[in-house]
């Protein structure tokens, strides 16, 4: 006798074991806590459509198949399913539950309900009718039961071209009314806030005509529009009336919000400059996606519509990352900004799918962190634009300073001078106050120069001006006229006050001690003082002022030349 091998006895256990039927559903006892029911029901793929009659003699040839997940979730173009929850009512009298099934986007849900062969209720919902039941905005279909006894079954036919994604639960009164109210608080906080940051960069946009303000609202308006419409928001309120929009929103808001929302990082992260070619690209491909959006839309093509925006999505998303990604290898730090609100965005999404798919837990937390996700994108992207601003901000002070400073002293150079001198000039006036100008000049400078380098004449014509500042009062205005030469406009300041201030700096200036090369450097200025009487213009002051710094030189430098010819 052969002996038999040691894995037959496996093999037959292993075979026993599948082909066993499948475990008949345990009966779910309807409590007052509710619970996701997906590993209660049972599933039947019906590719062509079968009566209900035909569906309860499937299932009773154990042709149903129970649901691997708590909430079923079939995929996009999947077939349509029959699905079977048995039910057991543990009291004595009949209970009112809701039935909350399915997502607003679902096209049409047939729920029977029956107890011992007999139909007891049948309900239609969904979004490609109108006499049906119309989704919930935020919660899904709501269907009111009662059950009997005992008990008691349900039969749902559920059919999608878009994600069939079947969440169920059965809603106590306070449920519903929680449930709803949880609904309405955090949808109206979500909107209200991406509302405000809409209407807050539209205005930004209107005064400072920037673009990325504008670009940044329309990317927003469109989000708002598409979460509006898959939540069913916009089906109840914007167009319960309109089965085209219902079909064609969701694909539509889309591809819409990802081509604005390119457009705005395009802009954002001034693309163009760093990629120029990837830029054009990018454009092309947006530009394109959203013309074959509008084909699809145009022939009801509904299938490819969908399927186009949810690859125009998941390209989109990683575009974004990409686009980050470069502008912050060239640099971009705003780009840092957009990188970080791009991320919240794509995990907020990654982690509603995955809850979708069953890879995470589904509660509402993972459901919602789309939308979590997105409110934080915004928040972040909105930082980057007010970054941004305050780079352009900054920019246009450095770039006014230099336009308004000499580069070498850091003193205001002619045409600041000319300017704010005017302005000076219009207020004392206008306040009864004197006004005195005294103009002074390196004496020998070139010498300097030409003893010492050019390099050391800078140092002297810095140190000079480090001494006027020290010297002055806030209200004073300094100016390095040209080479050599400097003003000082004194608001406020009478003739003899302004003689006794040069005589100052002339002592300070000539105090100056410079290492050079060549040994110590002294220096020394000659100064001209006016006062405002007699001049009806600042310029006039300028010449008179220029006038007594010429004599103070003829007389032999060194020396300050006012109104009075003492001191000259
Ligand atoms: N190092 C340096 N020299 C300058 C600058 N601007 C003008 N100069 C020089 O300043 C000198 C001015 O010479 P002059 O106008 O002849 O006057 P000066 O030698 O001071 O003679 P007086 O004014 O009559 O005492 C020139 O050699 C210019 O090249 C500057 O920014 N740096």
């Amino acid at each position: 006798m052969t002996a038999r091998p040691a894995w037959l006895p496996w093999l037959c256990w292993l075979a026993w074991l599948i082909a066993l039927p499948a475990p008949a559903l345990a009966w779910y006892e309807v409590a007052e806590q509710s619970q996701p029911l997906g590993l209660h029901l049972s599933l039947l793929p019906t590719p062509e459509p079968i009566s209900l009659a035909a569906a309860i003699r499937a299932r009773q040839n154990g042709a149903f198949q129970p649901s691997q997940h708590d909430v079923p979730r079939l995929g996009i173009g999947a077939a349509a399913h029959w699905l079977y929850l048995p039910l057991f009512n543990p009291s004595d009298r009949p209970l009112r539950r809701t039935l909350q099934l399915g997502k607003a986007w679902v096209d049409q849900l047939d729920v029977h309900l029956l107890s011992n062969g007999r139909l007891l209720q049948q309900l239609q919902a969904g979004d490609d009718q109108l006499r049906g039941l119309q989704a919930t905005p935020g919660m899904g279909y709501l269907l009111a039961l009662e059950l009997p006894p005992g008990r008691s079954e349900l039969y749902v036919h559920a059919r999608s071209t878009d994600p069939l994604v079947l969440p169920m639960r059965l809603l106590s009164d306070s449920d519903v009314q929680q449930a709803s109210a949880a609904v309405q608080y955090s949808y109206g906080a979500l909107y209200g806030f991406l509302l405000a940051l809409m209407a807050y960069n539209l205005m930004l946009w209107a005064g400072l005509k920037d673009r990325n303000n504008l670009n940044y609202s329309l990317y927003l308006g469109a989000f708002i529009l598409l979460n509006l419409s898959y939540t069913g928001h916009a089906g109840a309120w914007l167009w319960p009336d309109s089965l085209f929009l219902k079909r064609y929103a969701n694909p539509a808001m889309m591809s819409a919000a990802a081509w604005l929302g390119l457009h705005f990082a395009r802009h954002f992260l001034e693309l163009d400059a760093h990629a120029p070619r990837l830029a054009r690209a990018v454009s092309r491909g947006a530009t394109t996606s959203v013309l074959l959006m509008l084909l699809c839309i145009g022939l009801d093509w509904h299938a490819p519509a969908l399927w186009l925006a949810f690859v125009s999505v998941l390209v989109y998303t990683l575009l974004m990352v990409l686009l980050g990604c470069i502008c912050l290898r060239h640099g971009q730090v705003a780009a840092r900004y957009f990188l970080a609100a791009t991320l919240c965005g794509m995990l907020g999404t990654a982690l509603t799918d995955l809850s979708v798919w069953g890879l995470v837990p589904f509660s509402t937390l993972t459901y919602r962190a789309v939308d979590i996700g997105i409110a934080l994108e915004a928040s972040l992207l909105a930082l980057a634009l007010a970054y941004q601003m305050r780079q352009h901000q900054r920019a246009l002070r450095r770039a006014q300073s230099l336009a308004y400073s000499d580069p070498l002293t850091g003193l205001l150079n002619r045409r600041a001078f000319i300017e704010q001198g005017n302005a000076l000039w219009s207020t004392t006036r206008r306040h009864g106050q004197p006004l005195t100008l005294i103009m002074f000049d390196l004496d020998h400078f070139k010498r300097i120069n030409d003893e010492h380098g050019h390099d050391m004449g800078d140092d002297c014509l810095t140190a000079t001006a480090r001494v006027l500042t020290q010297q002055c009062r806030a209200g004073d205005l300094l100016a390095r006229w040209g080479g050599e030469e400097f003003l000082l406009l004194l608001p406020a300041t009478r003739v003899d006050e302004a003689v006794a201030l040069a005589e100052r700096l002339r002592h300070a200036i000539a105090s100056l001690t410079l290492e050079s090369r060549v040994g110590q450097l002294t220096l020394s200025a000659s100064f001209g003082v006016v006062s405002r009487e007699q001049h009806t213009r600042l310029e006039e002051l300028i010449s008179s002022a220029d006038e007594r710094l010429y004599r103070a030189k003829q007389d032999g430098r060194n020396r300050v030349c006012g109104p009075q010819t003492d001191y000259c």
